[in-house]
């Protein structure tokens, strides 16, 4: 089997953004339920693109900041999530899976390899960097961290690296990271909270063919 990468393209809020998400081979497609970023979606308008997922196509992941249940739950009352990616520490984000059954992916922002966490009980984790000070959110802020950094270390979990990619720096970002998966949002927009479709087409060509060409990419299942 040639080595491939996984691919989320995260925060769609419109059709031809997830549309060319899906037309490509994401894995997985994300969407904001966080009101202050530009990417939010409210879940009346996440139902509308996510049933625009065929059968088989991207797993439908939600994005939720140190949310209520009430929060989660008025999601899933509206439409079908596959997995959850929270911001949060590691009670809520169990307590989280605990309480809805589906796979947590918990965001950890890092600076440093000492910031790599050595044990997790979640799904997957999300390795991104630390906002910086004067940000009003905790991802999404276009900002990469130092690739090298995740070289050598045990992953606890399945993970995924996010922050600041782009179609042009994500194959010095998988060489360098040896990335099983990545995840793109502001990367891959004309503006904030428009994603672009030829830049998503670019991005998933990009990750795939540098995965074929490096063996240090490996599959990766997440739930
Ligand atoms: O996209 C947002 O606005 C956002 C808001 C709050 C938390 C996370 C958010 N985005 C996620 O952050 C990572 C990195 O994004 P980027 O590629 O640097 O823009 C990714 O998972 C986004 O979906």
């Amino acid at each position: 089997m040639s080595p491939t990468i996984g691919v989320k393209i995260c925060g769609l809020t419109e059709p031809a953004g997830l549309d060319a998400a899906i037309a490509h081979g994401a894995d997985w497609v994300g969407f904001v339920f966080f009101p202050r970023s530009p990417r939010h979606v409210t879940p009346a308008q996440a139902a509308g693109l996510i049933a625009r997922v065929p059968t088989g196509g991207p797993r439908r992941i939600g994005l939720f900041v140190t949310p209520t249940d009430a929060a989660i739950e008025a999601v899933l009352d509206t439409t079908t999530l596959d997995g959850l990616q929270i911001y949060a520490g590691d009670e809520r984000a169990m307590a989280i899976r605990l309480r809805f059954g589906l796979p947590v992916w918990q965001a950890r922002g890092v600076a440093a390899a000492a910031d790599l966490p050595a044990a997790s009980r979640m799904d997957g984790l999300v390795i991104e960097s630390r906002p910086p000070a004067s940000a009003d959110r905790p991802g999404g802020n276009g900002r990469a961290i130092d690739w090298t950094i995740t070289r050598g270390w045990s992953a606890p979990a399945p993970w995924i690296l996010a922050g600041g990619l782009t179609p042009d720096n994500v194959a010095e970002a998988v060489a360098r990271s040896a990335a099983p998966a990545v995840d793109v949002s502001s990367g891959v927009e004309s503006a904030p909270g428009r994603k672009d479709p030829d830049l998503i087409a670019r991005f998933i060509r990009t990750a795939r063919q540098t995965a074929a060409q490096s063996p240090a990419a490996s599959p990766y299942q997440p739930g």
